[in-house]
């Protein structure tokens, strides 16, 4: 039996109508959230998610700017713009799209984001905050993994969650996030040798490894939930998960889809990282 397919842009539609509605209450009051999205270069796929980011803002009434800068741009002039932004009382939310270009620092630009501001949730502050459970900003496809799952009706709580992938931005935080959710994780990557035995052992399978239907259905337990963070442009020019989607969706419980899974969560979270951080930086938490 086909599994149930779990819609990242219903969900995420749902989601967004209720920013949307708060966005409107703290207009009314004065308080527009406003975010900065800063794009270094020319790369293709970053010029589509940062006209994905800009134009969630525009739906939702959000104040946004998007810088856009030659890839030739130095780490001192891309340094200056952010300090500049740190201070603009209109920005409440900032990012800086990666990857960068080689010739930049990509731990640099991120410390220098404010901490209050970074709703990417990539600096180490947040980064810390995340691992010893204080409240912190989120980084936006964790937290749009974690939301799906929950959304799908799927109960954490014991459940043996395996992560393939650990990269800073989703494996080491989806990680984290899941063992505050109280699953059993067993994180696999580049080194682990039995691979596709202990993702067979998974309830739920979080693959996040950057490569294009790596993951057929000799990974996954019959039933377990799949969730495909992979985003992969292919030569023809169609976009592919990490996950063998047509082999894997016979024998998977719910499973998301790529595109139409975790990449609108991944907008959605960051609208609701920048609506949190207007209302903390107005003090209206
Ligand atoms: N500063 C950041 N850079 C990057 C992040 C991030 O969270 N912060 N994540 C990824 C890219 N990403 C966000 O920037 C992202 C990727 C994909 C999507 C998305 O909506 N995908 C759609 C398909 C879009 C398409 O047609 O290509 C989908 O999956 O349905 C949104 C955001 C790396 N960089
Ligand atoms: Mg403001």
């Amino acid at each position: 039996m086909t599994a149930s397919i779990i819609s990242g842009k219903k969900v995420s539609d749902e989601i967004r109508g209720s920013i949307s509605d708060e966005v409107k209450e703290l207009v009314s009051k004065n308080v527009v959230p406003g975010l900065a999205v800063v794009l270094v270069g020319e790369d293709a796929a970053s010029q589509v998610y940062v006209r994905n980011k800009e134009k969630a803002c525009h739906d939702l009434g959000f104040y946004s700017e998007v810088h856009r800068l030659p890839a030739e741009t130095s780490e001192q002039q891309l340094l200056a713009l952010v300090d500049t932004l740190n201070q603009q009382d209109t920005i409440d939310g900032i990012l800086v799209q990666l990857p960068l270009p080689s010739h930049i620092n990509e731990k640099s630009v991120i410390n220098a984001i404010s901490v209050h501001k970074d709703v990417d949730g990539f600096h180490p502050v947040n980064v810390g905050n995340l691992v010893i459970g204080d409240d912190s900003l989120l980084p936006c496809t964790p937290a749009g993994v974690i939301e799906l799952i929950k959304r799908a009706g799927v109960e954490l709580s014991g459940k043996h969650a395996v992560v393939i992938g650990r990269s800073n931005i989703v494996g080491k935080p989806v990680s984290l996030l899941l063992q505050r959710e109280n699953a059993t994780v067993t994180m696999c990557h580049s080194r682990t040798s039995n691979m596709a035995e202990l993702a067979r052992q998974a309830d739920v399978l979080v693959v996040a490894i950057g490569r294009a239907n790596f993951i057929d259905s000799s990974y996954v337990k019959p039933g377990a939930v799949v969730i495909d963070v992979g985003m992969n442009r292919l030569e023809n020019g169609k976009l592919a998960g990490d996950v063998d989607f047509e082999s894997v969706k016979e024998v998977s419980g719910p499973i998301t889809p790529v595109p139409g899974g975790v990449g609108p969560m991944t907008i959605t979270m960051l609208m609701k990282n920048t609506l949190t951080a207007a209302k903390r930086n107005h003090g209206l938490v």
